[in-house]
């Protein structure tokens, strides 16, 4: 199980950095030119509008429309935090944008309205229509919601939906269906016991209603108590669900035999005691946010027998909206849905349910930490981090819309469509979240060589709170405590090692013999040894050197050749390696690009050519992903014959003999190799014909240099490096200037190779 602490500072940091909040306006056009100007805008935007006042389903064609969600709320039940106001709910309405962005490729305006009245809501919203292709209401609390959404419903012609109602109750049904396969209990034998009486409860209970549970099986309750036929405060939407009992009069007493607790109301109402009393086989589902009725440890600890479920992502069963809303609203307006009816959320939960019974993808193992995740108690609903998601819950809900007659644009050829919907998941993150995760599942040691300073505390901060690494920091003990103190690090179980200090005489004594041993036919005297095991960059190589440590992290610094030294001289090269090379990966829209050799070699012989290569190729194979290799220059196949044109060919020709399997091609020009439909046209022999290349050999340092500098400076490209290929254990040094995130990203990347030495 993988538990992130989350500190209040880090959140309202995370909050405020950089440009405040978590979202902003990306134009999807060109913008350069004063003719993409007039495009954009006066005079060329009069012909779309033109076109549009002309026939009104233009606006599809030439606005963002269709793909732009409302997401809106007036702050009244924000969470389980009640009602905290318009503008204190905006952190949770735009997290929901992010949500709806990086899960399905969503765009969303979020809208925080400053009125309580339904009526304005209604308006409101109403007069929104022409911008949105749907709208998402959002912790508006009941019983408003319910009039709210029904009477939109009615007037709009584009998909709506409370969240918190139905995404709510359709997740929450499919995980129930779960659950009672696995205890081998019906629905309609079930006895429930429901917290809350408000909009998620009370879409949950109709919604199990429809699924078969009888409801003279649920009881009830709100902040009031138990929702009785005897209570004269109860509105409309509540009364369906009042008990004609007598017997109850608290939620301990309800919760006596229950088969099923469902909580939707607020953290921290349930004992220990009441869910040791409810029947065998317990399905307990705490989805208060952000603290759940009982804690999942309470509730796991009072009995074995249980299926617990929260809405948090840091336990096992995440009963969350989040597995909902995205793909929900992708399958609506991918086929223009007029609405989102019962059937296209029947269509979601049964697609949900399904595919928890299917074998979980490595990529969600890694990403919980768990080797085997399976249908069971502790798996009864998809993760939300899962992939599949996507390609299965989207699709259910488009065909539903069809088969009811909703779709205003049928999707014909349904490969093609989830090929789309694939694509719309972008490959730029997957790279790091593969790495972290595969960092998390063996966290190793790593030592950090200049501990003295703000920004490698702060990666040390956040490596440790990631779960990647069991840090070691080298410095002056007082220093690293007071940068700690004063910046209010978590850190102070952290080991730290001064190379000076009293205590630390005897390890350098032992490092030193070991270092003399190894340098002593090679400039070093007895003294010098030892003295250079003082300096931290040499300590640090001779603790991984003697397996006190995994991998070193070192640096920041300007000069590459010196820093990488103490690795070279107590570490050496892997066995056959005759040179190290660095390498980059620069995390582009189109997927991760590999480039090589970026810091080590000025000027590479054609056999330095083909070693660099290689150590690259086994490099990208380490992070799962094929290499397809380009060697470049300005030439391509043979159409210059400088020095450089020349070594690139001499070297593909040797690499391609060698290792027949290796999709390795050159020598060719970098745009070239991006572009696999100008070579397959011009180039048709080449190995990259099918897909262009993810990996760049460059014939020189400053080849590669000023091409990754180049691009690092002039896109908001993220990159990590530079990566140390060729060493016996992983050593890395970081650039001058590497920003926390930066090194945080080659804290995992040391994590993952250690793993594999
Ligand atoms: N996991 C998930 O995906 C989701 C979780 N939720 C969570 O569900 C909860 C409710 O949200 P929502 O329905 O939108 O909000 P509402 O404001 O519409 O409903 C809240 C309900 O909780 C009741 N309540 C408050 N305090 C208590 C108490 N001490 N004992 C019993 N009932 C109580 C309220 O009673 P009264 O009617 O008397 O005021 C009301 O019926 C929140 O914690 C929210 O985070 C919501 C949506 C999705
Ligand atoms: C998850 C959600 O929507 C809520 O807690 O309100
Ligand atoms: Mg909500």
């Amino acid at each position: 199980m993988s538990q992130i602490s989350i500190r209040k500072q880090d959140a309202l940091d995370y909050h405020s950095k950089g440009r405040p909040g978590k979202i902003a306006v990306i134009p999807t056009k060109e913008t350069e030119t004063q003719r993409d100007l007039s495009l954009a805008y006066s005079p060329g935007v009069a012909e779309p509008c033109l076109a549009i006042a002309a026939n009104r389903e233009d606006v599809y064609k030439y606005t963002a429309k269709g793909n732009l969600v409302a997401v809106i709320s007036n702050g009244t039940a924000v969470l389980g935090l009640g009602n905290i106001g318009a503008e204190a709910s905006k952190p949770v309405m735009e997290g929901k944008g992010v949500l709806f962005k990086i899960f399905a490729d969503i765009d969303v305006f979020d809208i925080e309205l400053n009125t309580e009245d339904p009526e304005e809501i209604i308006r409101t919203v109403k007069i929104l229509e022409p911008t949105f292709g749907g709208v998402n209401l959002e912790d508006i609390k009941s019983p408003e919601c319910f009039e709210i959404e029904e009477r939109l419903r009615k007037d709009l012609n584009i998909p709506i939906m409370h969240d918190d109602q139905h995404g709510t109750a359709i997740i929450s049904a499919a995980a129930l269906l779960n659950a009672l396969e696995i205890v081998g209990k019906r629905i309609e034998d079930c006895k429930f016991t429901i917290s809350g009486a408000g909009a998620a409860a009370l879409s949950c209970a109709k919604l199990y209603l429809g699924l078969g549970a009888k409801v003279e099986n649920i009881l009830m309750f709100d902040k009031d108590g138990l929702v009785s036929k005897q209570r004269t405060d109860l509105n409309k939407y509540v009364q369906p669900f009042a008990t004609d009992r007598n017997d109850i009069h608290n939620l301990a007493e309800a919760m006596v035999d229950a088969d099923v607790f469902l909580g939707l109301s607020v953290g921290n109402i349930v004992s220990q005691q009441m869910i040791k009393s409810m029947a065998k086989d317990a399905i307990v589902f705490a989805m208060a946010n952000p603290t759940p009725e009982i804690s999942y440890e309470d509730a796991v600890a009072a009995r074995e027998d249980i299926i617990m479920a929260t809405g948090r992502s840091d336990y096992p069963n995440q009963v969350n909206n989040v597995l909902g809303f995205p793909y929900i609203f992708r399958g609506a307006l991918d086929v223009r849905a007029t609405e989102i009816d019962e059937t296209m959320k029947l269509a979601a939960a049964k697609a949900l349910a399904e595919l928890a019974k299917k074998p979980v993808p490595d990529i969600v193992n890694l990403a919980y930490n768990e080797k085997n995740l399976s249908f069971g108690r502790t798996y009864i609903i998809p993760k939300p981090v899962d992939p599949r998601l996507i390609t299965t819950v989207a699709p259910a809900v488009a065909r539903a819309a069809m088969e009811a007659g909703l779709a205003q644009k049928p999707i014909t050829d349904w490969d093609a469509y989830e090929l789309e919907l694939s694509k719309r998941l972008g490959l730029d993150n997957q790279l790091m979240k593969y790495i972290f995760n595969k960092a998390k599942r063996s966290p190793k040691r790593v030592v950090f060589a200049d501990a003295e300073n703000l920004k490698v505390l702060k990666s040390v901060q956040q490596s440790k709170d990631e779960g990647i690494c069991v840090p070691i920091l080298l410095g002056d003990k007082n220093k690293i405590r007071r940068i700690i103190q004063e910046n209010n690090l978590d850190l102070n179980e952290v080991q730290i090692i001064d190379t000076r200090a009293p205590e630390t005489i005897e390890r350098l004594k032992e490092y030193g013999d070991i270092f003399f041993n190894k340098r002593k036919r090679k400039g070093y005297n007895q003294y010098e040894a030892h003295k250079q095991m003082q300096v931290r960059s040499y300590f640090a190589s001779m603790m991984v050197e003697t397996g006190d440590a995994d991998c070193v992290i070192s640096g920041l610094t300007r000069n590459y050749p010196d820093a990488i030294r103490p690795a070279l001289q107590i570490i050496g090269r892997e066995d056959g390696v005759k040179k190290v090379a660095g390498m980059y990966i620069l995390l582009t829209k189109k997927g991760p690009v590999f480039f090589s050799d970026t810091t080590v070699n000025f000027n590479p012989t054609v056999e330095d050519i083909v070693e660099i290569t290689e150590l690259t190729a086994k490099a990208v194979e380490r992070f799962n992903l094929k290499p397809r290799i380009a060697l470049l220059t300005y030439s391509n196949f043979g159409t210059a014959n400088g020095e450089d044109a020349v070594k690139m060919r001499e070297a593909t020709a040797i690499l391609q003999k060698k290792h027949p399997e290796m999709i390795v091609e050159g020598e060719m020009q970098a745009h070239l190799a991006f572009d696999n439909e100008l070579i397959k046209e011009n180039y048709p022999f080449s190995k990259l014909a099918e897909e262009g290349a993810n990996t760049l050999i460059f014939p020189n340092l400053s080849a590669a240099n000023i091409a990754y500098n180049l691009l690092k400076e002039t896109s908001d490209i993220e990159y990590i490096g530079p990566i140390l290929l060729g060493l016996r254990k992983p050593v890395h040094v970081l650039q001058l200037g590497s920003s926390v995130r930066e090194i945080v990203n080659m804290v995992a990347i040391a994590v993952v190779e250690a793993q594999g030495k």
